[in-house]
């Protein structure tokens, strides 16, 4: 069978580490925004299973849901090492979140790398056809194309880093930087999340790798490869989320949350437990708003949802003990007999609950120290009830804050400065809540995931 033929477009090849079967939560905003982009247009969705065999590839898994087909291949203990937990994020994850400081560079990582890459090219070769779109995305798979190409696929090739990039200043700490990033040069069109993660690029290319811009805009190396960077900032799939908002109080899980609350003003964050969320820092301006404004005491409530994520790498399970504790400490402080500041949570939660959480909250808080989208903060935003909407603190230093110019946008570094955005939402009169949600929601309503989608294949096919 054919998948994925839309418009007399070729079938559609989407290639992510990361995939999001249908019966599975999906704890992460490319999952999230993958499962969203295919649905509507069908399509093939190859990556990692998510489980751990002897060998790699040695099992194919292939699962067919409405227009979407799934390959998926699970991977060896050792590749799993090497490739996820190591080189893409104990090295690539914390330089693209610009933390030189964290970066563990372990030349067996980076072989365990390109092996998996190698393979992940490999079976994709029995699975591409002539007028098929292959879209790879993010830091696990940069060399897919080059890889590819080698091997004889003229196809279009599209690559989306949903990461942020840094300025070519802090990119060239990276050992042996150029061999890896100059094979982006093997696609047709790389997409980023911002004009900013854009011209960084572009500044590589042309400063460290010695390119040329072409007259049409397309960067050409020279080796006379030649390609195009575009800023495609993703969205959500903004109806359903409303959809799904407007239902919450249908789910017994809602209902006991808001008579949990008894009237209480809910303060929510939702993020994978990951350093660059910038979760100590927020526990601790939610800790100082709690100091400087007495008069809140037992009227708000904090609930951080808080799955965990990576616990291969040394620096999650780090911060994963250091929140328990500052969790413990803050509610050690202010809590009272029948009521608990901070309710911390380590669970995953469906979209269909999560949009009726969102929606019982007064203040959206999301400040990643750097972020690439964050779909939490366009989530929350489309949750809300468009008569009573609550207000989204949001990072500077997520992609997303250069969309949602209705948020009160915060350097989530300076405690006192989220402390008092905190207060001020809280404070808010309907109309100022409503006047930034409508700004927000017109920029949902346009630049969903659908949109996204569009606009990126419509580029790489022309
Ligand atoms: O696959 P995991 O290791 O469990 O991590 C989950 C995903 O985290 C990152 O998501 C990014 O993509 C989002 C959508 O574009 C974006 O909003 C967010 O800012 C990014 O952090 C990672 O880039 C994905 O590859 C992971 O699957
Ligand atoms: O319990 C949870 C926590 C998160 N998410 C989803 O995971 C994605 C997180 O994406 P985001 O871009 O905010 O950050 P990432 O985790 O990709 O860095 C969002 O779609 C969330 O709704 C979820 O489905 N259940």
């Amino acid at each position: 069978m054919m998948v994925g033929r839309n418009n007399g477009q070729g079938r559609l090849i989407v290639v992510s580490n990361r995939v999001a079967l249908p019966d599975q939560t999906a704890t992460g905003g490319l999952a999230s925004a993958m499962r969203a982009a295919l649905q509507e247009r069908g399509g093939l969705w190859f990556g990692w299973s998510g489980k751990m065999a002897r060998q790699t590839g040695d099992d194919v898994h292939r699962l067919t849901d409405g227009p979407v087909q799934y390959t998926t291949i699970d991977l060896s203990r050792s590749d799993h090492d090497d490739f996820y937990d190591g080189f893409a994020n104990r090295t690539l994850w914390p330089l693209l979140h610009f933390r030189p400081d964290l970066v563990d560079y372990d030349r067996k990582h980076l072989a365990g790398y390109l092996r998996v890459n190698n393979l992940f090219a490999e079976q994709l070769m029995s699975l591409i056809h002539p007028s098929d779109l292959v879209w790879v995305n993010d830091y696990h798979l940069i060399p897919l194309a080059a890889m590819l190409r080698e091997r004889g696929v003229r196809n279009r090739i599209g690559f989306f880093l949903h990461t942020p990039l840094p300025p070519a200043s802090l990119l060239i700490a990276l050992p042996r930087h150029m061999e890896l990033l100059e094979t982006l040069a093997s696609y047709d069109l790389v997409g980023l999340h911002t004009a900013r993660d854009r011209r960084a690029l572009e500044e590589y290319f042309l400063h460290e790798v010695g390119a040329t811009m072409r007259r049409d805009g397309r960067i050409r190396t020279p080796e006379g490869r030649s390609f195009r960077a575009e800023a495609f900032p993703i969205g959500i799939d903004t109806p359903e989320v409303v959809a799904s908002a407007s239902h919450a109080n249908e789910h017994k899980e809602i209902h006991d949350l808001k008579q949990s609350l008894e009237g209480r003003a809910l303060i929510i964050g939702v993020d994978r437990l990951d350093y660059s969320k910038g979760l100590p820092e927020r526990f601790q301006a939610y800790a100082r708003l709690l100091e400087r404004s007495p008069q809140l005491h037992r009227k708000v409530s904090f609930l951080q949802i808080a799955p965990p994520s990576r616990g291969g790498v040394p620096e999650y399970r780090q911060i994963r003990r250091d929140l328990e504790r500052m969790a413990g400490h803050i509610n050690g402080m202010y809590a009272a007999p029948d009521w608990v500041p901070i309710r911390y949570v380590n669970n995953s939660f469906p979209h269909s609950l999560l949009s009726g959480y969102y929606r019982s909250a007064r203040v959206g808080l999301v400040t990643p120290l750097r972020d690439g989208m964050n779909l939490v903060a366009k989530e929350y935003v489309a949750s809300q009830d468009p008569d009573d909407p609550g207000v989204l603190v949001l990072s500077r230093f997520a992609g997303a804050a250069q969309e949602l110019a209705g948020a009160l946008l915060v350097n989530p570094a300076d405690t006192e400065e989220v402390a008092e955005a905190l207060g001020v939402a809280l404070e808010m009169p309907l109309h100022e809540r409503r006047r930034r949600w409508r700004q927000m929601m017109d920029v949902l309503e346009k630049q969903d995931v659908t949109a996204w989608r569009n606009a990126f294949l419509r580029r790489l096919a022309s």
